[in-house]
């Protein structure tokens, strides 16, 4: 009861968890400062790209038309908390992690009928596919997709040195769904294409006030706080945290920068919302060599720090000893 309680939205249709925000600029691409905040790994929320413009049809009818038969991958939810866990890492939390989601496949028809019937109090579903040949099997949803604004995507990729572009997630997630504060390592074009989204970003360097799990913990990269219940005698700096914050709607794109932590939500104005992403592996600037600038930025030490806890695990073999020996380096001789 008490989570559903707490379910209550207040206006725009969004939670508000008591932290300080700034919002993230909004700006046509062809505005220089959108440029260079790209150019800087600041976000950005970009109104005319066209990115996705021929994807702007893709509604649930539609998708079933192209999609129909095709198996996909669906999260499913007792919470409106969606927290990725990698399935592969659990072995090493001696079974004493529980999934907070299940993960099945269905065919994709069958996803819309239950999308389409879901109501408060079902379990929340959230599909989540890379567009690939797998799933695509229609002429019309691959003509779609060649149409995308391609020649603003890849000149984003050159002039930025970013890596190759490795995924679009296809996501369609039941309103009030959240995916609570993580980070990727990888560059995101996020395109909003039905619904609306609420983006909460904190910056790399405040990794010490998100407290992610450890390395080799199934929830890697995601944050420990529970946004809803702060345990701030655990996580005291989360009580200093500020954040970028966004609302994305149809046709918006986020330029989403690696390793800054992201919180979001899919609003209430619509019974589902549609969004697809661009995720770029790091370019080179991510490994140090000698043209390397200094200081090093917030993501660059949170690269180290992430080898760092590696290599430990890796020598030590054992989980449980990477603290120990991390205090010992710091107690009396780095604090
Ligand atoms: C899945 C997505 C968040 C969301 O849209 O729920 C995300 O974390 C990303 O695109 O990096
Ligand atoms: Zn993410």
């Amino acid at each position: 009861m008490e989570d559903t309680k707490r379910m209550f939205w207040n206006e725009p249709n969004s939670k508000s968890y008591g932290i300080p925000t700034v919002s993230i600029p909004r700006l046509s691409y062809k505005d220089p400062l959108a440029d260079k905040l790209i150019a800087n790994m600041k976000p950005v929320v970009l109104t005319d790209t066209n990115l996705v413009g021929s994807a702007m049809k893709w509604d649930s009818h539609y998708l079933q038309e192209n999609l129909g038969d095709s198996p996909c991958t669906v999260y499913l939810s007792k919470t409106h908390k969606f927290k990725y866990f990698d399935a592969n890492q659990t072995k090493k939390c001696d079974n004493d992690f529980s999934p907070p989601t299940e993960q099945i496949v269905m065919r994709f028809q069958e996803f819309v009928k239950r999308l389409k019937s879901w109501k408060e109090g079902d379990k929340r579903l959230y599909m989540q596919e890379p567009l690939n040949e797998k799933i695509l099997k229609s002429l019309q949803l691959v003509n779609d997709i060649l149409t995308f604004n391609w020649g603003w995507a890849r000149m984003q990729q050159k002039q930025n040195n970013w890596g190759p572009l490795t995924t679009n997630l296809l996501m369609i997630s039941t309103q009030g769904n959240v995916t609570p504060a993580h980070f990727d390592n990888q560059h995101n074009l996020f395109a909003q294409i039905y619904g609306y989204k609420r983006f909460i970003l904190f910056p790399p360097e405040d990794y010490d006030k998100l407290y992610p799990h450890p390395v080799w913990h199934p929830h890697d990269r995601q944050s420990q706080v529970d946004f809803d219940y702060p345990d701030y005698t655990k996580f005291p700096k989360f009580h200093d945290i500020k954040g970028h914050e966004a609302l994305l709607g149809p046709g918006d794109v986020l330029y989403l920068p690696l390793y800054w932590w992201h919180h979001v939500e899919s609003l209430l104005q619509t019974h589902f919302t549609i969004s697809l992403n661009f995720w770029y592996k790091a370019g080179p600037n991510l490994c140090l060599s000698d043209s390397t600038l200094y200081p090093l930025e917030g993501y660059q030490k949170m690269a180290i720090m992430r080898n760092v806890e590696k290599m430990l695990v890796e020598a030590l073999r054992d989980v449980n000893e990477v603290g120990p020996l991390l205090r010992t380096i710091l107690e009396g001789r780095y604090n």
